[in-house]
């Protein structure tokens, strides 16, 4: 009797700020692992907060490349000793932080080429990469070098044109005109430069793996509509700069066969294919299995707001980036940096660090906060650029306090408000049927979900773990097998477990906040003044 054929796995993995997450899936879309490494506590020899080092100029922010390879190391350990059969993966995908970028150091890619089996990766590439420190989306400290590729592409809106976003700091390519005019001997000798997505694909593929044009749509460097290099983009950066990046390629392109470390190290079948990955927010959008007139909320380090569209509407705020799973269509992105990191900071100081507390904080306050608005940059923030804190009372004058479970609806609230603010600014609308996928870490807090759904008057639904960036990697790489024969995403992961309604709008949700917008509105030009003079 023929031997039974073990059903085939398919693996997402996310090298996202805080932490290297994977998920494993069947082919009937079931999720059947998860795991994850912790950067702060499980690789405390890195003095990492959050996963970041931010720099004593307050602007500077950048994560050690070789804590990511370490954390590889230790979550394939965890892999392997839980018994999930490795040589039952058919394919493997992922996701990094957008933006972030690796400097590969000349000789890098025989390293990759030749790894031993026996060692792991952190000994063996200890040499492997020019910059130690990798910038991170967080960093803020490339205003001159956006300043110099703005004027050199015409101006803000025509860079918004051609790339899908003016010039932001965090963008790959003005990180990279960073790097070369300030460490120039680094940078010489570089051989390649990656994304954190394609940096991670590069390490299972053991050689360069091409930038995918999701990703690439983040960096200030690709033209979003012929999906190639913009050679003025190129030119405004580094020369010869194609060269380092390499060619950028579809997003369900199948990029190769696993490296042969992986498989005698680790189990893996040598016929284990790795499918590109792509940045966290896309791959999110994959396992959201977006559509369009949906709006996405990703509750993660980072707060971001995206929607699927067709056509580039480029502005002089937000951003839009390649599609990662429909080759000719886009998803248009708001990036708010002040998410997680500040929602725990009012938790510590104000719900005793508990979400229990935090969450009764905001069961136990009204719709509106008896007009209390609160604005928590904490960092310097992306959307809207400000920073600082500020309150207001319901006469809108300033406040320097308020009581702990009132700043913690006013962070909420003020969050929210912020997100639907410069979403309806960019021209989507919140209209009946509108549904709010939630996904995130805080997507499992139902209480914080309740006044996301009261803000924006929408239902709001969740999938059932808050991890969509894994399990979108893993559908990718379960697309990325058939997509050559024209197989559709939505095709391959129709019988997914379908996103649950957790929240729907209080009846009075519509009048409070339609109110609180405008005045959040104007609030936030106070604020911008404040902070810009
Ligand atoms: O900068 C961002 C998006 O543009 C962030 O959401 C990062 O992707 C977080 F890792």
């Amino acid at each position: 009797m023929a031997a039974a054929v073990p059903p085939p796995l398919y693996l997402g993995f996310d090298f996202s700020t805080q932490q290297l997450k994977v998920l494993a899936i069947d082919e009937n879309l079931n999720v059947l692992h998860q795991d994850n490494v912790q950067f702060d506590s499980e690789l405390p020899e890195f003095r990492t907060q959050g996963g970041v080092h931010i720099h004593s100029d307050g602007l500077t922010v950048t994560s050690p490349v070789m804590m990511w390879v370490k954390a590889l190391d230790l979550l394939l350990d965890k892999l392997k000793r839980t018994g999930l059969d490795l040589s039952h993966v058919r394919a493997l995908s992922g996701s990094g932080q957008q933006h972030g970028s690796v400097f590969w150091r000349r000789g890098a890619s025989e390293t990759l080429k030749q790894l031993n089996p026996d060692k792991d990766l952190f000994q063996q590439l200890q040499d492997s990469f020019s910059v130690a420190d990798s910038p991170v989306w967080m960093d803020s400290s490339s205003s001159m070098q956006c300043q110099d590729l703005q004027a050199a592409a015409g101006g803000a809106l025509r860079l918004a044109e051609i790339t899908g976003s003016r010039a932001y700091e965090r963008f790959t390519g003005n990180q990279i005109a960073k790097l070369r005019q300030s460490r120039p001997e680094q940078y010489q000798d570089t051989e390649r430069i990656s994304l954190v997505s394609s940096f991670a694909a590069s390490l299972f593929l053991g050689g360069y793996a091409a930038i995918d044009f999701s990703d690439s749509s983040g960096m200030n460097l690709l033209d979003i509509r012929t999906r190639t290099w913009a050679e003025i983009c190129l030119e405004a950066t580094a020369p010869d700069l194609d060269q380092l990046l390499g060619t950028p390629l579809p997003s369900t392109s199948v990029l190769g066969p696993i490296s042969s470390y992986f498989v005698h190290r680790y189990g893996f079948c040598e016929s284990c294919r790795v499918v590109a990955f792509t940045g966290d927010n896309p791959a999110s959008l994959a396992g959201m299995r977006l559509q369009q007139g949906d709006i996405a909320v990703s509750l993660g380090t980072s707060d971001t707001v995206f929607l699927w569209i067709q056509q580039p509407r480029p502005a002089l705020e937000g951003h839009i980036f390649c599609n990662p799973v429909e080759q000719q269509a886009y998803m248009a992105l708001l990036c708010f940096k002040n998410g997680s990191l500040t929602r725990e900071r009012i938790r510590n100081q104000c719900a005793g660090a508990s979400w229990e507390v935090f969450s009764g904080a905001l069961r136990n306050t009204s719709l509106g906060n008896n007009g209390n608005i609160g604005f928590y940059f904490d960092t310097m923030e992306i959307t809207p650029p400000a920073v600082g804190v500020h309150r207001f009372d319901r006469d809108d004058n300033k406040v320097s306090s308020l009581s702990p479970e009132v700043e913690v609806r006013a962070l909420v609230e003020g969050q929210f408000l912020s997100r639907r603010l410069h979403a309806e600014r960019l021209g989507y609308s919140i209209i009946p049927g509108t549904r709010v996928l939630a996904t995130g870490g805080a997507s499992s807090n139902r209480d914080i979900l309740q006044v996301l759904s009261d803000v924006f008057n929408a239902p709001v639904y969740a999938i059932d773990l808050s991890n969509s960036t894994c399990l979108g990697s893993a559908y990718r790489a379960l697309h990325g097998l058939a997509a050559e024969s024209g197989v559709s995403f939505f095709d391959v992961v129709k019988n997914a477990p379908k996103p649950k309604l957790v929240a729907s709008p209080h009846p009075t949700a519509a009048q409070v906040y339609d109110h609180m917008l405008k005045r959040y509105a104007r609030l936030e030009e106070r604020v911008l003044q404040e902070t810009c003079s």
